[in-house]
């Protein structure tokens, strides 16, 4: 599933009119009927529904919903909020369809109160009053009316296409529906996986207005959702003559005395998912600490000032195939030499927390690299390194991660809700797992282990760091789907929660694997 801006949409709309031959009504009847397809599937006949549509196409599709429900024989009243002569084109045309098939039209204007004391007689709202082409603050009478609905608690709303009143690509929202389902068309559009947009959606539903593939390849951007059939399709299959080389040999450098942990967590969700071999590069001063948690991995301690990496690693000797470096190393410069040496290995580097810390040191040696350099910094981190504010990277996380990972050649994973994995050609993929429970401290050290496992096990990086990501989401979602509440769960438990995440995936996975 692909996901678009507004400006993508309306191009492919355009296109889809003016090249491909589809009218502007046939692409709003096909938008409203599917639309009606769902609500026909959701609505009990003895609801009371009312279609709120406003001036533009979005009200449009509202039009062709009040007259399918009606044509069912659901109680249905349509709400006009402007005037009719605004009006116009195809949702014009969709609304003399509807009154010339003898339904009735409610004015918003001259019946404001009436509008108001119904409001309390609807079980179903149908939020058709503005799409993707709103422009600006709201203004009156939408601002009032939303609020309104908002305020009914009782009510289901269904909104089309976007709650009305947010930006659809994502942004600062002052008053917007608080939809129960939104029902988007064709695609989903940035602001459902942005914040604070994509708490307005409630549950998301894409419906296919027949747009033909073609538009979309010639008007939008690479930017598509990573789901669990994705990653059933793409896990590595181990074969039977494999053996713990065949998996890589990863090493993972972190730790201080103040952080032990996170370096321990990253090496076990490394194992859990696949590493064939693993060593710990840390400080000797807590090599003894941290030896006794992993028996499975080797270690290579390093020398250490106050706790903290000293600066040296014999990365020759240790010979490794993929490194993660970071978790707990401390923002030295004992630890920042390490990184330095880290990128000049020649195999894919991930760099993760304290490691990305003096990022403008690095920048150069990474533009240098042929192995893949792979970034995975939570929104905090990624405004540190392009001296932004974190308002300003969550406002564009899209538009910020493409142009970093492109302008730098690194796969940059922007974590938070719908991670966003970026590659160096800036192709866009966005995360489906994960929750709330994952927004305690360790879950990135977590995520690097997966990584680091994952990119030595497979020939694709993307699918490899996609596949982590969502892995890693997804023993979460496991954790809270039984036995855990969102408060609860530790790093450690998702930890433990990869086998069975792997081992359903797998499941899901046999029938395509059985395919190659
Ligand atoms: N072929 C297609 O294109 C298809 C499009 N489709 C559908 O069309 C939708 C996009 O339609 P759209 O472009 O007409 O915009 P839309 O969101 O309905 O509203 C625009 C109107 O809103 C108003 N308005 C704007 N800002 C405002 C504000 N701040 N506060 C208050 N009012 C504001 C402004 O009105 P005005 O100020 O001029 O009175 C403007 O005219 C899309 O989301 C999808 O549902 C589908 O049917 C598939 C085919
Ligand atoms: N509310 C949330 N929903 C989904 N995933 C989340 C949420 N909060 C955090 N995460 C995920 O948890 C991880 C947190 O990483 P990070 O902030 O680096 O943690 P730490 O540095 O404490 O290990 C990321 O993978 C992020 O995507
Ligand atoms: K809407």
């Amino acid at each position: 599933m692909r996901v678009v801006t507004a400006s993508e949409m309306y191009a492919i709309d355009r296109y889809t009119i003016q090249q491909i031959g589809m009218s502007e009504e046939s692409l709003m009847e096909n938008a409203g009927q599917a639309v009606a397809t769902v609500l026909l599937e959701r609505i009990q006949p003895a609801q009371r529904v009312a279609v709120l549509a406003g001036t533009g196409n979005n009200g449009g599709d509202g039009f062709v919903v009040a007259r399918v429900l009606k044509s069912y024989g659901y109680t249905t009243d349509l709400w006009l909020i402007p005037p009719k002569e605004k009006v116009k084109g195809a949702a014009k045309k969709a609304l003399e369809i509807y009154e010339n098939s003898g339904y009735e039209v409610k004015n918003y204007i001259g019946n404001e109160k009436e509008f108001i004391e119904q409001l309390r007689h609807y079980d179903v709202i149908i939020d058709a009053l503005l799409g993707i082409g709103i422009n600006g603050a709201l203004r009156s009478p939408y601002k009032e009316i939303i609020e309104k609905v908002n305020e009914a608690k009782e009510l289901v709303v269904y909104a089309i296409d976007v709650p009305s009143g947010i930006p659809a690509d994502g942004g600062a929202v002052e008053t917007a529906i608080q939809a129960d389902v939104t029902i988007t068309i064709q695609y989903p559009k940035l602001s459902a996986y942005t914040f604070p947009t994509a708490d307005y959606y409630g549950e998301l539903i894409v419906v296919d207005i027949g747009i033909p593939p073609l538009s979309l390849e010639k008007n939008a951007e690479f930017r598509r959702l990573w789901s669990e059939a994705a990653v059933a399709r793409t896990l590595p299959v181990r074969k039977r003559s494999s053996h713990k080389g065949t998996y890589g040999k990863g090493l993972v450098i972190g730790g201080s005395r103040n952080m032990t942990g996170a370096v321990i967590m990253t090496a076990k969700a490394a194992l859990r998912s696949g590493a064939g071999l693993l060593t710990m590069a840390v400080p000797d001063d807590v090599y003894p600490v941290v030896a006794t948690h992993i028996p499975e991995v080797m270690y290579h301690p390093c020398s250490s000032l106050n706790g903290c990496f000293a600066g040296e690693i014999d990365l020759i000797t240790l010979d490794v195939d993929a490194i993660a470096a970071g978790p707990g190393m401390g923002r030295t410069m004992g630890a920042k030499s390490v990184v330095q040496k880290v990128l000049c290995q020649d195999v894919p580097v991930v760099l993760d927390a304290d490691a990305l810390y003096f990022w403008n040191d690095y920048v150069s040696i990474i533009r240098e690299r042929t192995e893949a350099t792979i970034l995975t910094p939570h929104p905090g981190e990624m405004a540190r390194m392009l001296g932004v504010s974190i308002d300003d990277v969550e406002r564009d996380r899209f538009g910020i991660a493409k142009q970093f990972a492109m302008s730098n050649g690194v796969y940059l994973v922007l974590k938070g809700p719908y991670t966003i994995v970026t590659t160096p050609d800036g192709k866009q993929y966005v995360n489906t797992s994960g929750n709330p429970a994952l927004a305690k401290g360790g879950s990135g050290d977590v995520l690097t282990g997966i990584i680091l496992a994952f990119i030595m096990q497979h020939d694709n990086i993307q699918e490899a760091i996609c596949n982590a990501v969502f892995v890693h989401g997804k023993a979460a979602d496991a954790l809270v789907e039984k036995e855990h509440s969102p408060m609860d769960v530790l790093a450690t438990d998702v930890i433990e929660a990869i086998p069975q995440t792997l081992f359903s995936l797998y499941k899901k996975g046999a029938s395509y694997q059985k395919q190659r």
